[in-house]
């Protein structure tokens, strides 16, 4: 019997975040190994014209919780969603939720973020920091809380190259920023942005050291821990392998690749790709759960959830695996024929992407236009670019996590609770784990189905075809306006063509002589 999953057994589990990516597959996990969960409160805020139940029916009727339903069959009547917005005072949740919450959670899994790079510093400061320190204040209230695990990055610190399991001291307190937040104007926030984050590439991982330092200060005699995930990739394992729902981390460059629109990109080839299965990072925080209720270590501990220490593979070997996995099971409707490369300068960095993004895409847009249709390729080629420019800073630079604690841990497992929550890094293996991820990556976010893979080969063989037509057109007008134009260029061409015709010649005649 494991004994992580007999601890959550009749347990109150408080989860913000639960809707996102890492949140989702947190429930799944908890509810499939501890079926006798009491209650999953999740604080959830209507969206895109959805109501809670409606949100939470969504998730609960998704591939995903396929296989709790059969182990868990009343999982509906176990979720208890909390209308609550964690950017208002006290969450917006009524008097009653709130009662309820206070004097009900066993243990708090706080994942809630804006895991957005280009967030501006108040909206940042508010969800990573403010809402953080109100949670904890919260969480103050709750007599029966047992745990309280702060979800963090191990980017939090990416301003460093080597980063311990430490909480990190921040120039300025953040209960200075925060105050600062509700009475300076949006631009002397923006003026004075570039010099709070100093050498830290954006405001999301500003914010989450700066969020760390909070826990740390306002956990009072709480029994406090902090998980820190590198970049937080599909499933690798459980429930299914490949299971990934949005865009961030590598996924979105995944689609880009494998739809043709992304051909180079500036990154350091032998730079360690720190990424991290969500399965992985969702088995040590179950575990941290445990460990911090059970045997309330003294100090705050810090866990890395990162796989670059243990078993690290670089950034030329992931794209090698994508490229080799696209080419056997290509993604439909593809723009041009996936095949990206690294590019290490900027000079070369400016060159492709004027060559292999910027151009095709004015050349679409042409062709749309003489169709009657509107223009929409370089639009798009432009946000593309963006968003890239926005994650290479994680890919051209290497940082070493410790992982002292997360391995201590490990270690404090029974054999039974190290396989059902298996968050050993060292048993992965990549290649088989990239290509599952490009399949998910097809499947689960493209929604496309494994029978139109002879149609998109199909495609991919007209969209080469058309590559050597416009090449081959490409390089005869070139040659025909210098031919025009130049005396030495139709000098070589008279050279090529009487060579050609010497050669002809000889050839024949050496043939009829044989016979
Ligand atoms: C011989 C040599 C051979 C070598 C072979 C070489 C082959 C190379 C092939 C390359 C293969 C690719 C596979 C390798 C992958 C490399 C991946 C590198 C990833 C690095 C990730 C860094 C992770 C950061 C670490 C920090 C971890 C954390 O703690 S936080 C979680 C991570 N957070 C994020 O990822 C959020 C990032 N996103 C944003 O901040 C915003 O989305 C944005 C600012 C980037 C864009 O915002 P915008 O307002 O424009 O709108 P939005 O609606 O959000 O999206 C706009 C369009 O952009 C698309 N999109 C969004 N995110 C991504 C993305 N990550 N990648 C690509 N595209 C993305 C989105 O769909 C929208 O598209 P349209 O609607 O069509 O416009
Ligand atoms: N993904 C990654 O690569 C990594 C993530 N992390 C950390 O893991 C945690 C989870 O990230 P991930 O799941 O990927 O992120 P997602 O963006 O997928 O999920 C964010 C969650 O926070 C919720 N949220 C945001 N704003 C509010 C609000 N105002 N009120 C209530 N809920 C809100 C979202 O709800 P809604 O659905 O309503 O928007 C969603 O459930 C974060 O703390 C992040 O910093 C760390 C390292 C890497």
């Amino acid at each position: 019997m494991s004994m992580i999953a007999a601890f959550y057994s009749n347990k109150s589990v408080l989860i913000t975040g639960a809707t996102g990516f890492l949140g989702k597959v947190l429930m799944e996990k908890l509810f499939r190994t501890s079926p006798q969960l009491k209650v999953i409160y999740i604080l959830v805020r209507p969206k895109s014209g959805q109501t809670l139940q409606e949100r939470v029916f969504q998730i609960l009727n998704s591939k995903l919780f396929e296989k709790v339903k059969e182990v868990c069959p009343n999982v509906h009547e176990k979720i208890r969603p909390i209308s609550a917005d964690l950017n208002q005072r006290d969450f917006a949740i009524s008097k009653e939720d709130m009662q309820e919450l206070l004097s009900c959670t066993n243990i708090i899994f706080h994942c809630a973020a804006t895991v957005r790079f280009d967030a501006h510093l108040r909206e940042a400061v508010q969800l990573n920091v403010t809402a953080t320190q109100q949670l904890l204040l919260m969480a103050s209230q709750m007599p029966k809380l047992e745990a309280f695990i702060h979800i963090s990055t191990a980017f939090s610190n990416c301003n460093l190259s080597h980063i311990d399991e430490v909480i990190y001291p921040c120039p300025v307190e953040p209960r200075k920023i925060i105050d600062s937040m509700e009475w300076l104007d949006d631009s002397i926030i923006d003026e004075i942005t570039p010099k709070l984050i100093g050498d830290r590439p954006n405001t999301y991982t500003y914010t989450k050291a700066l969020g760390e330092v909070v826990v740390q200060q306002e956990s009072r005699n709480l029994n406090v821990a902090i998980v820190r995930p590198s970049i937080v990739g599909a499933t690798w394992q459980e429930p299914f392998p490949g299971w990934v729902d949005n865009l961030n981390g590598p996924s979105g460059l995944i689609i880009a690749t494998g739809k043709g629109f992304l051909r180079s990109i500036k990154a350091t080839p032998m730079a360690v790709a720190d990424v991290i299965p969500v399965d992985t990072v969702v088995n040590l925080t179950i575990a941290v759960g445990w460990y911090t209720a059970v045997h309330r270590p003294k100090s705050t501990l810090i866990y890395h959830s990162t796989s670059g220490n243990l078993n690290p593979c670089n950034w030329h070997k992931m794209g090698l695996q994508v490229l080799a996995t696209i080419e056997k099971i290509p993604f439909e409707s593809a723009f041009r024929r996936p095949n990206a490369d690294f590019t290490t300068n900027n000079f070369t960095t400016q060159y492709w992407n004027a060559v292999s993004h910027r151009a095709p895409a004015i050349i679409y847009d042409f062709y749309l236009r003489l169709t009657g249709r509107k223009p929409r390729m370089l639009k798009l080629m432009n946000r593309l670019l963006r968003t890239i420019s926005m994650l290479e800073y994680f890919i051209n630079h290497s940082w070493e996590w410790s992982t002292n604690n997360t391995e201590m841990l490990l270690s404090e497992l029974s054999p039974e609770d190290q396989r059902v929550f298996n968050f050993d890094v060292r048993q992965l293996n990549w290649l088989e784990y990239i290509e599952n991820y490009v399949l998910g990556v097809k499947k689960y976010l493209l929604k496309e189905d494994l029978a139109g893979i002879p149609k998109a080969k199909q495609h991919l063989k007209r969209l080469r075809n058309i590559h050597y037509l416009f090449n081959t057109a490409l390089f005869l007008i070139i040659w025909r306006l210098l031919i025009a134009r130049s005396q030495m260029a139709r000098n070589i061409w008279f050279f090529i063509v009487s060579f050609c015709y010497k050669f002809i010649s000889y050839f024949r005649a050496s043939s009829t002589l044989k016979v």
